[in-house]
């Protein structure tokens, strides 16, 4: 089992990194079951890049190469995007052949030249060097700079033969020339522990690199996992507002940001802003027809309002913060009641009037049964359809099912010229 390399030493706090990678709109894009209008993630490429986010990963569909030209020319012509973002369109060595000819024919050279590619699965068809020709395929159409991923499917914990074989894909980078490299925790199993040795090995064996984590959140700590990869010393971070990706999706960068801000985790590129990233990560669930979360941590469009009675915790720890109040059957006390009168400026011969407090503690308690039963009756009926919404989508099944109209039609059509 790997250990930390000897001499290693965590950084929690007082550090830089050296950019924030986005993948809400490639990852988002494909987690999407209905996909999502270029304008709409224009728009969002915008307010994710307005938020101090620098470099965005594009791709990786069939597409997208005549997007990403739309978005390179809101970005040089329009001015419409910061000048010091770089994007990077992502490719793996299953679907290279289409997208390297869309590249091709889609995007100006002089853009070519500009942005990175990204290789990944670049262990496939290693015997024959699929990997090293792809590149040179590449540069051959001009692309100017290359990143790989590096797929893992981990189990938790990352072993010597595994970490061997990383190495050994890394040495294969570094012999094309690339030297920035994403390590994926493709499934989401990663634990925090294994992240950290991970990290500091890497680091500590491949000085000449600069990494990053592709944190997926299947288990809930793809955020964690990402801010623990940066401690043990890589130098970006990776994840989507609102923390958009495949299924469970990745690290949420509005949460990134606000840990950074406290524990004074700078990003060299440019500084994060945490306002604009949680209307970006809100934007998202638009762009991508995804329910509206009100309780997202940072950026949920609810997560600021607090229950003023007994459950208010943090203004019983005296950590209150500014937040919106609201009030519930089970927050619902006499005493609160007094207290909130009070701070509105209520006569205190009033407030000292029991049956008062009570009759008004009675009147707000039917007041709630009563809009409670009517939202009761809402709520399953916004929840049916929400769920009915996506039911309908493309499944593989459908593959099947098209593929016998297509034959069907063509062979009806043979028919008719036959005849
Ligand atoms: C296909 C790659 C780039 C990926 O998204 C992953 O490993 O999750």
């Amino acid at each position: 089992m790997l250990s930390f390399p000897e001499g290693h030493q965590p950084r929690y706090n007082d550090f830089s990194i050296r950019a924030i990678s986005d993948e809400t709109l490639r990852e988002g894009g494909e987690r999407a079951p209905f996909g999502a209008d270029d304008s709409r993630k224009l728009r969002l490429i915008e307010a994710v890049t307005g938020a101090g986010v620098t470099d965005i990963d594009v791709g990786s569909g069939i597409t997208e190469a005549a997007f990403v030209r739309n978005v390179l020319d809101a970005k040089y012509l329009m001015g419409r995007i910061p000048e010091r973002t770089e994007f990077s369109f992502n490719l793996t060595l299953k679907t290279w052949e289409p997208l390297c000819e869309q590249l091709e024919r889609n995007i100006p050279r002089e853009y070519l030249k500009e942005m990175y590619v990204s290789i990944g699965m670049i262990e496939i068809d290693s015997e024959n060097k699929l990997f090293e020709r792809v590149a040179e395929r590449l540069r051959s159409i001009g692309v100017g700079r290359l990143r790989s991923s590096l797929l893992n499917a981990f189990s938790g914990t990352v072993d010597e033969d595994k970490y061997a074989h990383l190495n050994d894909q890394i040495e294969r980078c570094r012999q094309q020339g690339i030297s920035l490299v994403r390590i994926n925790d493709s499934v989401g199993t990663l634990l925090p522990d294994a992240t950290a040795i991970l990290a500091a090995n890497l680091v500590h064996d491949n000085a000449d690199f600069t990494f990053y984590l592709h944190g997926h959140n299947d288990r809930g700590i793809g955020t964690a996992n990402s801010l623990v990869s940066v401690f043990h010393g890589f130098q970006m971070i990776e994840g989507g507002v609102a923390g958009v990706g495949n299924r469970a999706g990745l690290a949420e960068l509005e949460s990134i940001a606000a840990v950074f801000a406290e524990r004074n985790i700078t990003v060299e590129a440019a500084a994060l802003d945490i306002e604009k990233l949680s209307a970006a990560a809100r934007l998202s669930e638009e762009v991508f027809l995804a329910a509206p979360d009100p309780y997202r941590a940072v950026s949920g469009f609810l997560v600021e309002n607090e229950n003023a009675g007994i459950v208010n915790v943090p203004d019983y720890l005296g950590v209150s913060r500014p937040v919106d109040y609201f009030l519930n059957r089970i927050g619902l006390f006499p005493v609160y009641i007094k207290q909130i009168l009070a701070e509105a400026g209520a006569d205190p011969v009033m407030l000292k009037d029991d049956e008062l407090i009570q009759q008004i503690y009675v009147r707000l308690a039917e007041q709630m049964d009563e809009l409670y039963q009517q939202k009761r009756v809402e709520y399953d009926r916004l929840a049916a359809q929400i769920k009915a919404f996506y039911a309908d989508m493309v499944r593989l099944n459908d593959v099947q099912t098209t593929a016998l109209e297509v034959i069907r039609e063509r062979a009806d059509r043979a028919t008719v010229v036959g005849v």
